[in-house]
């Protein structure tokens, strides 16, 4: 089974083209403004037009209101909602949209917990627990508190890079990973070498599995 990839937090058309290019599953775009990665939901709509089909777009948010991630889906073609702040379940499944729950992993046994709370999730994304970030950190944490048993597919985020993302795959076997800061020159920035780079070592360790 090949790992897919998703690339977060992109902000500009040659990035998103760059990183269709390299074989990105999927593409994460930032609504919540005190992100640097963060856009607007013109932008949004305009970057969005260019994903062709079969590669998804996805909307991440934090603790949003209702109307806001309505006003983004009137707009903005999202496949997928992403959230990653405190939202409950029946939340984050009040959009009529598939979604997945981010939670920041800091002690054993929560993963589990997420299991059961956000059973009619389509993924689990597994970050770094930070105090004053609720992701795109740039860290990363201790992968055996993810267990075996997964009710849910895990996507595995937090400090990934190309030199540490065979590593990853290897050990967690994850559904999916998600990079954002590994794979930028700046903040919000993207390098589609290192996109290119990241994609390729994923497949790679895929195929030897
Ligand atoms: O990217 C952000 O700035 C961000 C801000 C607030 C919540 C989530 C955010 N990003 C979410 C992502 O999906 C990132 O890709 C994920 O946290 C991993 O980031 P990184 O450690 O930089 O690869």
């Amino acid at each position: 089974m090949s790992t897919r990839v998703k690339i977060c937090g992109l902000t500009r058309p040659e990035d998103i083209d760059g990183a269709v290019q390299s074989g990105a599953d999927a593409l994460g775009l930032v609504f919540y403004e005190p992100s640097p990665r963060s856009v607007t939901v013109e932008r949004a709509a305009e970057l969005a037009k260019r994903v062709p089909a079969f590669v998804s777009v996805v909307g991440l948010f934090v603790n949003p209101t209702q109307q806001f991630v309505d006003r983004v889906l009137e707009q903005v073609p999202l496949d997928l909602l992403q959230f990653h702040g405190d939202e409950e379940a029946g939340f984050c499944a009040g959009f009529g949209r598939r979604w997945i729950k981010a939670i920041r992993v800091r002690e054993a046994g929560q993963i589990e917990a997420a299991f059961d709370e956000f059973r009619n999730a389509s993924g689990l994304l597994v970050d770094a627990w930070d105090p004053d970030r609720y992701g795109g950190t740039g860290k990363s944490f201790n992968w055996d508190l993810i267990p075996d048993h997964r009710p849910l597919p895990i996507v595995l985020a937090g400090g990934l890079s190309s030199d540490n993302v065979s590593a990853a795959v290897e050990q967690v076997k994850p559904w999916a990973v998600d990079v954002s800061g590994g794979v930028e020159q700046a903040k919000g920035i993207k390098d589609i070498q290192k996109i290119s780079h990241f994609i390729k070592e994923v497949h790679r360790v895929c195929k030897t599995d």
